[in-house]
């Protein structure tokens, strides 16, 4: 599902989060949006499947304009700090979560055990939530966001505090997602992660300054490090204060 997300801005009280971000995701590619702590891209996620609203501009989903109740039933959305029902099991989450989008119990089992081995939490499945560490709750949460097979993943740093093996099988499976025509949007601040993605744009003080296949970018970059192209910025605004 393509996203266009045109012109959007969105301040707290005084502070600019977002200006005139204009954006193109295209359908059935693996995006990353690229941004240091506080740059905006938890704010621009939420904006975009329309848990808060923009102060200006839009965002398309499919053709459909954000926020539209059906398309939420579309959209897997892993949020950076975990929602999840602590004193629920592992399983009753998932569960639970499958039954919001009305999933049948043949369609949720069978897909809650591929998913809980693809996370690794196949073997804690009956551990309850608060007894789960973090690493563990950010699994489950990913594993909720997969639950009903959305055509379009918005994940918030979904491989943070994931070891290195696990995070190899995240993206091998998020990859066979994009081949069967899943669209997918990861934040990350890790320059690691890019590599993994399609496509990338980078965001700094509330705009885009560079947006292109991942594979230009790298070109674009002196030793092949994403990163320098925030050093690259032609346009260095003042720095934002975000605290
Ligand atoms: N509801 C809110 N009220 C006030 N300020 C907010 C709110 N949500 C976000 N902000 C501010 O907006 C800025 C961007 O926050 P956001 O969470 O979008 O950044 P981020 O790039 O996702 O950061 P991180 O990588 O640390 O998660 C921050 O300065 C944050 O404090």
């Amino acid at each position: 599902m393509e996203i266009i997300v045109c012109e959007v801005s969105k301040s707290f009280k005084q502070q600019q989060v977002l200006n005139q971000i204009s954006l193109t995701i295209e359908a059935g590619r693996i995006f990353c949006l690229l941004g240091a702590s506080g740059s905006g891209k938890t704010t621009l996620l939420r904006i975009m499947m329309g848990a808060i609203p923009a102060d200006g501009g839009s965002v398309t989903i499919g053709g459909i304009a954000v926020p539209n109740r059906q398309l939420l039933a579309l959209i897997g959305y892993m949020p950076q700090n975990e929602a999840l029902y602590e004193e629920l099991s592992v399983w009753e989450n998932l569960k639970f979560f499958s039954g919001l989008q009305r999933l049948n119990w043949k369609t949720f089992a069978a897909e809650a055990e591929v998913l809980l081995q693809i996370v690794d939490m196949a073997a804690c499945k009956n551990k309850l939530v608060r007894d789960c560490s973090g690493g563990m709750k950010k699994r489950i949460s990913l594993a909720v966001a997969l639950i009903h097979k959305p055509k379009l993943l918005l994940l918030d740093e979904p491989t943070v505090g994931v070891d290195p093996v696990l995070r190899r099988k995240i993206w091998l499976y998020l990859k066979q997602l994009r081949n069967q025509g899943t669209t997918i949007l990861v934040t990350t601040h890790v320059m690691d992660e890019v590599s993994q993605c399609d496509d990338a744009a980078l965001l700094r003080n509330g705009h885009i300054i560079a947006k292109d296949t991942v594979k230009n970018l790298i070109d674009q970059t002196p030793d092949g490090n994403i990163e320098e192209l925030f050093f690259m910025d032609k346009h260095p605004e003042k720095e934002v204060i975000s605290c």
